[in-house]
Formats: structure tokens, sequence, C-alpha cells
């Protein structure tokens, strides 16, 4: 669509994917100018861009879309996943297969190349992405340069370079550059939605959302179950976050390595952990409590990241289908005696839940909260939500 030619007539490739390993994938640039360097995993899912692209939890990593056609309903301000639009945290760099088209959607209000640029997010089209989704698969997601220029001049030794010397993500503290600033309370649409109590007037409930890169929906969900949330950020103290006295305490996704960001994070989930008040964390938040509890994480080869992976719920029995985004693991062999965990993987088996027995304290490391879907989790919100109402002597939501 905003293909540049050359003076012959032919598209210029004004893009590049330059990997740590010498790899040289040119294309054709669209979205920012520019170059940023970060990790290149794969996503398998085949809705969502939009939301996959502003999930705070990619900071850091350029995004391949494994499935072909990519921005045909186009883009809209509802379906952003990060809290604070303008400091555009999310994935720094795409990679498309086809060449994005004109969207095609009654909710479209725009195209994804212009969004793209406003957000700051380079990409790349016409690449191979199943070339690309098989190299990582073999040798374990890749450090890269994503470039992009007008006359897609580059210096490409210096690109390599680059790839090369960035000390990738192990270490890496991201939630501390995408969380709020300051602590707001959620009041994008009225609490109790999602149980139509209409009759209503107070919230049942209050829960403090410790936002490490949350995602809005998740923020949607707690507060449509009927309860008041009050995000804040990152490094808000144990004693901050009790004296705004909540019912339940929420640790969020975020990007990142979770080992660097416990460095704040655990002492606080510590500190909580020492009260009777129920705690659910959600991928980054379900890593942070296991370092808390005791356990390890570690780095995956190539992650999780799509929204089409089984997992089994051991509390239960059931198999759900979820939305998966994450790099790293919690080391299932680590969890410390009192600590079960209760979900895995069925694709290979990785730790995907725990809850600490008889406290009212759990976390998953896949995504109920997943937007567009699938939603199989969602019953995971009314689990912590029971919890809290139990603790406060209320009768239960209903199991869906
Ligand atoms: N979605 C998330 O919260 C990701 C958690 C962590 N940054 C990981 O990559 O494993």
């Amino acid at each position: 669509m905003t293909a540049s030619t050359s003076p012959w007539g032919t598209e210029l490739l004004t893009a590049a994917l330059v990997l740590a390993d010498g790899t040289v994938i040119r294309g054709k640039g669209l979205g920012a100018t520019g170059s940023a360097v970060a990790e290149v995993c794969f996503n398998t899912a085949l809705t969502g861009y939009e939301e996959i692209l502003t999930d705070p939890s990619y900071a850091g990593q350029i995004v391949t879309f494994t499935f072909p056609h990519i921005g045909n309903v186009g883009v809209n301000d509802e379906d952003i996943e990060d809290l604070n639009p303008a400091a555009r945290s999310g994935a720094v760099g795409a990679v498309f297969k086809a060449d994005v088209t004109n969207p095609s959607n009654y909710r479209a209000a725009g195209d994804l190349d212009r969004w793209l640029k406003r957000r700051g997010i380079i990409a790349i089209s016409g690449i191979d992405t199943r070339a690309l989704t098989a190299l990582i698969r073999e040798k374990g997601a890749p450090n890269a340069v994503i470039a992009h220029s007008a006359d897609g001049r580059f210096d490409i030794d210096d690109l390599k370079r680059q790839a090369k010397s960035w000390p990738g993500l192990i270490g890496l503290d991201l939630a501390k550059e995408v969380t709020s600033g300051q602590s707001s309370v959620w009041t994008e649409m009225p609490w109790a939605w999602n149980e139509g109590y209409s009759s209503l007037t107070e919230p049942r409930f209050h829960v403090v959302a410790i936002d490490y890169g949350v995602k809005r929906n998740i923020l949607r969900l707690i507060s449509g179950l009927g309860g008041k949330v009050t995000v804040v950020p990152a490094q808000t103290s144990a004693e901050d976050i009790l004296a705004l006295k909540p019912d339940g305490v929420f640790l969020s996704n975020g990007p990142g390595d979770p080992a660097a960001t416990g460095a704040y994070a655990v002492p606080v989930i510590k500190d909580l952990l020492k009260t009777d008040i129920p705690i659910f964390g959600i991928c980054l938040g379900h890593q942070m409590l296991a370092l808390a509890l005791g356990a390890s994480t570690v780095k995956m080869h190539q992650g999780h990241h799509g929204a089409n992976h089984p997992v089994k719920d051991h509390t239960t029995g059931k198999v759900e289908i979820v939305s998966m985004n994450h790099g790293f693991a919690v080391d299932a062999a680590t969890l410390p005696a009192g600590v079960q965990e209760t979900h895995i993987s069925l694709f290979d088996g990785t730790n995907c839940g725990l809850t600490l027995s008889g406290r009212p304290v759990f976390s998953v490391q896949h995504h109920p909260e997943a937007s567009p879907g699938p939603q199989d989790s969602h019953y995971l919100f009314r689990r912590f939500v029971n919890l809290i109402l139990e603790r406060k002597g209320e009768p239960a939501l209903a199991e869906r």
C-alpha cells in the first residue's frame, strides 16, 4: 500500500530483519522508520493482531505472525491492551507474510500501516514467515534488529553488530518501563457488567492490581464481576497496597525476565503472603508469585505465543484451550512443599499454574483474559472472586 518504487518501477525492499547469527532477511517496510533491537518470537493466533501488538508483555520483542494476512480488519481504539497508550508499550517490531491491504470491517477506524507508524512500531512484510518460524523452532528465539528506511539503504554490518551485541531478555526488567506511573481506579466500564447486577449501587469488593504491564481486559473482567479495581505501579510497597484495604490482590502480566523484576516485586509479594488476602497472578505475576514462594524460573527455547494452546487443569481434570504469551517459565521441579502445580501445558508439559495449599493464593501462566479469546479460562476470574467473597462471608458467584 505504501511500498516505495525504484526509478525503474520495481518495488524497493525498504526494510530488513537482521538476526544475531548474521542472517539478513529483506522485505517491504511499513509502520515506523528507524531501527529497533529485540528478541524475535512467533505468534500463531489467527486473530487479535492489535491486542497482540499492544500487549505490554511484548516489550523488547518483535512478533512474527504465522497467520499470513495481518491488517485486513484495520485498527480501532477499543482493541488496544496497554493501559497507557502514550507509553507505547508492547512489541517494537512486527513481521508479516502478505502485504497489508486496505481494511475492510465495520469496526475499522484506521489502517494498520498508519497506526504502526503512530505507535512507533517498525514492520516488515513480504517475509517467508514459515521459514522464519521454522528457524526459531530449530534454533530458539533469536535476537535481531528490525530496520526500515524510506530508501531501503542500511549499514547491514552495523545492524549485524547491534543484533549480536544486544544482551537479550535474560536479566532485563522491562516492567518498570511499561508500568503506569501513578495509581488509578479502573473506570472504563461499570463494574458488575458481566453479572448484570442492575440493582447493585456499590462494588462488592475491592481488588488492587499491581501493574507490571497489565492488560485492559483483565481489569474489565474483574470489574465485570462486581469489583472496584485500583491499579498501582509495579514498585508500590506492600504497606501502600495494604493501606488501600484490598479484598484481593492481582499480580499482572508483564514483559521481561521475571527474575529481574522480582528484585523489587518478590519482597512485596512475600509481605502480601503474610496476610490472608486472596492473591491471583497471571503470567509474569504467576512467575513472580512462584519466585516469592521459593521456586525458580527458566528461559524457554522458543516460548509459547498463540491462541490455541491446550492446558490441563489438574484440579478439575478439564482441558482448556488458551492464549499464551511467555518466553520464561516456572521450573515445576523447584516448587517447594506446600505449593501444588494446578495446570500444565499439553504441548510440552511445562508448568502453567500453581496454588498454595490451604490458602486463597493461586496463579496461571496462560491468559484467561485473552482478548479476542479463547474464553475457556474465564472461570479463573470467578475462582478469584469467590475466594474474595468467601473471606468476606458473602454468597459466591455461580460457577461457569
Ligand atoms: N505475558 C507475560 O506476562 C510474559 C511474562 C514474561 N515476560 C515471559 O516472557 O515469560
